[in-house]
């Protein structure tokens, strides 16, 4: 099985990507998607969230307030320590429950599995230690601030807001150090898609 690591900075297009991909049949193992339900209500890690930054962590459902945990991790002048410490808490539950997925499609004969880990830079180390080596690595950019712009515009992100995200994660040398594979997403969407296509076509014709 090729395991594929998708990256990129925030806004970059990584989600429409792997949506894509998804749409072609393709299984993607979404790992936002998976650090939300590693903190869902009833969760150790939610449990060791309140411990650690207290109970203000909790809105008024008993879920993670997300956007006030957010400004301890992205704003403040603790918040790379605090970033650190969340997931320090969250993260080994991702990558359990990632490395859980990956084995269930590498047991059910899938030839490629796709990872979209924003952090995979970042998480490398940790990434490796679950067992999940990528094959090939495929880094989504678009500039700085195009990004900012579909923050602000589509996410209703102040530009603050958008900029601190970045600066919390590696810049495109460090993406770009790993990948082989780059797509442009400031090109038009088709464009972009059939890019992705065609990279996607050419790793599957290499392993058959
Ligand atoms: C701080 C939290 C609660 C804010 O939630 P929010 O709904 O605003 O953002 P969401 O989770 O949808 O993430 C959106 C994007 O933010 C960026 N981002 C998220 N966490 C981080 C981080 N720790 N460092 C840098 N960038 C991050 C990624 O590009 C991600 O795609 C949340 O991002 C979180 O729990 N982060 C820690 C877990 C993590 O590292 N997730 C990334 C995938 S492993
Ligand atoms: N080629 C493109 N042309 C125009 N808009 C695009 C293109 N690619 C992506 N976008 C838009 O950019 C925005 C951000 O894309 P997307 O949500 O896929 O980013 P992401 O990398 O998954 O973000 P996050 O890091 O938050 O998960 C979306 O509104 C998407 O429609």
């Amino acid at each position: 099985m090729i395991r594929l690591g998708l990256t990129g900075g925030i806004a970059a297009g990584k989600s429409t990507v792997s949506k894509h991909l998804a749409e072609r049949g393709i299984p993607v193992i979404d790992y936002d998607l998976l650090a939300r339900k590693a903190v869902e209500p009833g969760s150790p890690a939610l449990d060791r969230i309140v411990e650690a930054f207290g109970p203000q962590a909790l809105g008024s459902d008993g879920s993670l307030d997300r956007a006030w945990m957010a400004t301890k991790v992205f704003a403040g002048s603790d918040r790379e320590s605090n970033r650190r410490r969340l997931e320090g808490i969250i993260h080994p539950a991702v990558f359990a429950l990632a490395a859980d997925e990956d084995a269930r499609y590498q047991e059910s004969g899938c030839p490629l599995v796709v990872h979209d880990i924003p952090l995979l830079v970042e998480q490398e180390e940790q990434t490796r230690r679950h067992g999940l080596v990528f094959d090939h690595i495929m880094s989504v950019e678009a500039p700085e601030k195009t990004r900012i712009s579909r923050m602000v515009a589509q996410r209703g992100m102040s530009e603050g807001a958008a900029q601190a995200r970045i600066s919390a994660q590696a810049d495109e040398t460090g993406r770009r150090a790993l990948a082989d594979v780059i797509i442009d997403s400031s090109q038009p969407l088709p464009d972009m898609l059939e890019a992705v296509d065609v990279a996607v076509d050419r790793l599957l014709s290499l392993c058959s």
